[in-house]
């Protein structure tokens, strides 16, 4: 049967990835498909520069229109990456018929909605099972496995390079610093690794998961983001020490109608399955009200995990062309959104103050939870035998934001309190 020619966009990790598993797996994906895939041409910068694998030259370009304009080739798998020019190349290939295959959480996050709606007009498929986290076919799962149950919580490691970056620091007590380098050299952090340590890249990809789950259209400034900067190895210990570890989660909930999506460093309870994802792998938890708790598991990043998912989308794509059906979705339109407020968002924290060492100090402090309607879990005070000061950890039971918004306000009015180091979310 006629060969399907496929125009890839980019050659770095992912690029690399998934001319590999296309090669390597030639045989097993043409025993699926019926006709043999072959890797066209390759969009790069630099066609000069040298590869971690051997590819004809001759398949090189820096033209993008080399593939774009090129009428034999049926599927397009973009991983270049970033919004633009990627998001022009990608609407024109549409225009002319072309599929898409995507591993830009970025792009889907912040123009899906305009890219789908395409792909609807010009029949084409545009699958992005690659854009979240990794090899973990989360996008496919939420998409189709969920389909009859009504989804109330997604929570999830869905950055693999944080994730690494913590357990690094967590278990080896190694630096912030030289643990972000060797994740940049394993491929896992993106071009510009502020969007993976500040949150954003978990929160492109909560918007995606959560525009699934929910079936509502979840925008990136939904989600609140706070990434792992701060995160002291004095938080890490004292996590410990009261059976917690921190981890970047991204949290979407929905109450009735009412959705909330956040990415925050969290302390989670040993006891808790996500509390033992570690290093680059990836989790995300879905609770469905009939099929209750699921839990989803692999590598998030990196060069094969990510090509395996690209590369699925890929075989989907021709088998829709085998049966005539590309872009023939049936798009349910997106129910209205109503974001929770903070007196709806409601969870446990984890405070850590330092404060002065001298008596009354804890009366005083408690006081102010109890004075805002927050009741506390256990207080552990901690005292610092050469210092006047001393720290207090203290986890709550559940309390809406709002209130705890007011507690720690009047703590910043308190002059027994020196700083308040850490608030974080707990769960678990
Ligand atoms: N790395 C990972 O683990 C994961 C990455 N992703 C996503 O996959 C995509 C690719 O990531 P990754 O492979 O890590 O990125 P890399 O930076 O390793 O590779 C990018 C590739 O695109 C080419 N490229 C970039 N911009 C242009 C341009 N304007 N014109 C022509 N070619 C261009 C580069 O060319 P040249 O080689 O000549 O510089 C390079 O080959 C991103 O969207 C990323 O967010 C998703 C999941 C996991
Ligand atoms: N930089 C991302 C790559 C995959 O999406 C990550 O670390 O998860």
């Amino acid at each position: 049967m006629k060969p399907i020619k496929v125009g890839l966009l980019g050659l770095g990790t992912v690029g690399t990835g998934v001319v590999r598993i296309v090669e390597g797996h030639q045989e097993d994906l043409q025993r699926q498909v019926g006709s043999p895939i072959r890797i066209e041409k390759i969009l790069v910068q630099n066609p000069t520069k040298a590869r971690n694998i051997a590819v004809d030259a001759g398949k090189l370009t820096d033209d993008p229109w080399d593939i774009i304009r090129d009428p034999e080739i049926d599927v397009i798998i973009e991983v270049m990456g970033g919004i633009e020019p990627t998001k022009g190349f990608i609407l024109e290939a549409l225009s002319r018929g072309k599929h898409i295959v995507t591993a830009n959480k970025d792009l889907m996050a912040l123009h899906g909605t305009e890219i789908l709606a395409k792909a609807v007009e010009h029949r084409c498929d545009v699958l992005y099972e690659a854009s979240v986290a990794g090899g973990i076919p989360i996008i496919r799962t939420l998409a189709e496995g969920f389909s009859s149950d009504r989804i109330t919580k997604i929570m999830g490691i869905v950055n693999g390079t944080t994730n690494y970056i913590l357990t690094k620091m967590s278990q080896e007590g190694a630096a912030y610093e030289d643990v972000l380098k060797e994740a940049q050299e394993l491929g896992y952090a993106e071009a510009d690794p502020t969007s993976d340590v500040e949150g954003l890249d978990a929160a492109r990809k909560m918007t995606i998961l959560g525009s699934l789950g929910f079936g509502v259209n979840v925008e990136l400034s939904d989600v609140s983001v706070k990434g792992i900067t701060g995160i002291t190895k004095e938080d890490i210990l004292y996590g410990k020490k009261l059976g917690y570890e921190v981890k970047l989660l991204g949290i979407a909930e929905r109450q009735d109608d009412h959705i909330s999506i956040s990415v925050q460093p969290t302390m989670v309870k040993t006891s808790h399955p996500i509390s033992s994802v570690n290093g680059v792998f990836n989790a995300v938890y879905v609770y469905g009200e009939a099929v209750g708790e699921t839990m989803f598991y692999g590598p998030g990043a990196g060069e094969l995990p990510t090509a395996t998912s690209i590369v699925a989308d890929l075989v989907a794509v021709v088998k829709n062309l085998r049966l005539g059906v590309n872009g023939r979705k049936v798009l349910a339109p997106y129910k209205e959104k109503k974001l929770k407020t903070d007196e709806q968002i409601s969870a446990k924290n984890f405070i850590l103050l330092h404060v002065e060492d001298k008596a009354g100090v804890l009366a005083q402090i408690t006081q102010v939870f109890a004075e805002h309607e927050v009741s506390l879990e256990s207080v552990l005070q901690h005292p610092n035998a050469n210092n006047p000061k001393a720290e207090i950890i203290i986890i709550t039971h559940d309390a809406n934001q709002a209130s705890m918004k007011k507690v720690l306000k009047h703590f910043e009015t308190m002059d027994v309190i020196q700083t308040i180091q850490s608030v974080y979310r707990v769960e678990g």
